[in-house]
């Protein structure tokens, strides 16, 4: 599926085509993209402004269009008369959906488009939407109405709909602790409610839009596609990080997030000076789970574990759904008490590290292999039984859980932690 983003550039990637090109990947669609500006502008104030020549735009849109089957279009930032009509021009007859998102000013308070481009803006681009998505503010300098209670969300999206959008949809309208968007379809109206996250951030707007155009393009209805797309960009406001000096940019869950963040922490891992020292004789895994996981099919591990060559610590295989058995287990036990608690790893054990962990302030518990009932032995569930035991033993959540081993069977050491990162941080202290 192709997916054509138009819009202005961003150097700090928290909105207009850099945006949509992260939401877009993050979702498994390619990205054509149309650049109408661009922009300096980061987390903090936003620069100056180069709209880019008639020449270059029209050669831009034929380009895509020529060679692309498109799914779904997404205007965003268009700056001037110019670029608007011809946009305007090359839309005009598609019979796709197009989601317009009419941006005005940046949060940091860079306008988007020329003052004396907003009629035409109203003339030529509204029209061409399937919906358009105004926060409350744009919503007001579109129509030069003031949301009250006289002039309601409903009767100011009327006026955004009479200029030729089809749906229309007024998001952020805040209550107490909600943030409501108002939404008219051609014969509906309805009001989608959320949780307010008091966090400022940069790019929200552009990750609301894209969502939007990227459901649609996937057939679903206008509703459907409102929702999928409120809940998108919930999350990514939450996960908004400050990277830069100013407000957080709003952070896209990667469907591959959790292989990026395993993955990640394993690289670390196995580059720690002397942690050879800590793979025991059976090797190593290191899991991190799915959230709520049933089975060790929705774990992640490694297929082959990591290994010690003399010195040297390797991965010796791929992550996999399943590709772990002993620490996936420790790990359902651990996540079924605190499903906060997602990710293992399994060390030697040994007295150097245990006084480690004594010493530090990382909770510790442990079970005994001897005193596992026979029947737990029989149906071969000695892990489960040996991780509830030491959760049973430990009045907070346990950091680390260790066994003394048994005939036969090696001693181990578990660490557990809410992500990969989490549980590097807890090996750091332990150790060598
Ligand atoms: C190039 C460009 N396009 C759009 C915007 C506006 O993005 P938006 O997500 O509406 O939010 P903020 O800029 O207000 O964070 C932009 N800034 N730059
Ligand atoms: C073989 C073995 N037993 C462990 C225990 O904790 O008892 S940890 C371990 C190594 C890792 O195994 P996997 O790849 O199945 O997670």
């Amino acid at each position: 599926m192709n997916i054509l983003s138009i819009g202005g550039s961003d150097p700090s990637s928290g909105a207009g085509i850099q945006s949509d090109i992260r939401v877009f990947s993050a979702l498994g669609v390619h990205t054509l993209t149309v650049i109408t500006a661009i922009t300096s502008q980061n987390t903090s104030k936003f620069g100056m402004v180069e709209p880019v020549s008639s020449k270059i735009l029209q050669k831009q849109l034929e380009s895509v269009f020529s060679d692309f089957k498109i799914n779904g279009v997404k205007i965003g930032m268009v700056y001037n008369s110019k670029i608007i009509k011809i946009i305007h021009q090359q839309l005009k007859k598609l019979k796709i959906p197009i989601v317009v998102d009419p941006v005005i000013r940046s949060t940091t308070g860079g306008s988007l488009i020329e003052n004396n481009a907003r009629k035409d803006f109203q003339k030529y681009i509204v029209p061409l939407a399937t919906i358009i998505t105004p926060n409350k503010k744009e919503a007001e300098l579109l129509t030069k109405m003031k949301i009250s209670t006289k002039n309601t969300p409903e009767k100011v999206a009327k006026e955004i709909q009479n200029m030729g959008a089809k749906n229309v949809t007024i998001t952020g309208i805040e209550e107490k602790k909600k943030v409501s968007d108002f939404v008219l379809e051609k014969n509906s109206k309805y009001i989608i409610s959320g949780e307010k996250i008091p966090k400022i951030n940069h790019g929200s707007g552009c990750i609301h839009s894209a969502a939007v155009v990227y459901s649609l393009a996937k057939k679903k209805s206008i509703k459907e596609s409102l929702y999928f797309a409120k809940k998108f960009t919930y999350k990514s406001i939450k996960n908004a990080k400050k990277i830069g000096k100013g407000i957080a940019i709003t952070d896209i869950q990667s469907k591959n997030k959790i292989e990026d963040e395993l993955s990640s922490a394993i690289t670390k891992f196995i580059k720690l000076k002397g942690i050879y020292k800590n793979i025991p004789e059976c090797q190593t895994n290191f899991v991190f789970s799915k959230q709520r996981p049933k089975s060790t099919k929705d774990v992640l591990g490694i297929s082959g574990r990591i290994v010690k060559a003399g010195t040297n610590v390797l991965v010796a295989g791929d992550l996999k759904y399943g590709g772990s058995k002993h620490v996936a287990t420790a790990l359902l036990s651990m996540n079924k008490k605190y499903p906060g608690i997602c990710s293992a790893i399994n060390l030697k054990y040994q007295s150097t590290t245990l006084s480690k962990i004594k010493k530090s302030k990382l909770e510790v518990s442990s079970y005994d292999r001897s005193k596992e009932p026979k029947h737990v032995k029989i149906k071969g569930s000695t892990i489960r039984w040996g991780i509830n035991s030491a959760i049973k033993n430990s009045k907070k959540i346990p950091d680390v859980i260790f066994h003394k081993g048994d005939f036969g069977k090696e001693p181990m050491i578990i660490v557990f932690g809410k992500t990969p990162e989490n549980v590097l941080e807890k090996i750091l202290k332990i150790k060598g």
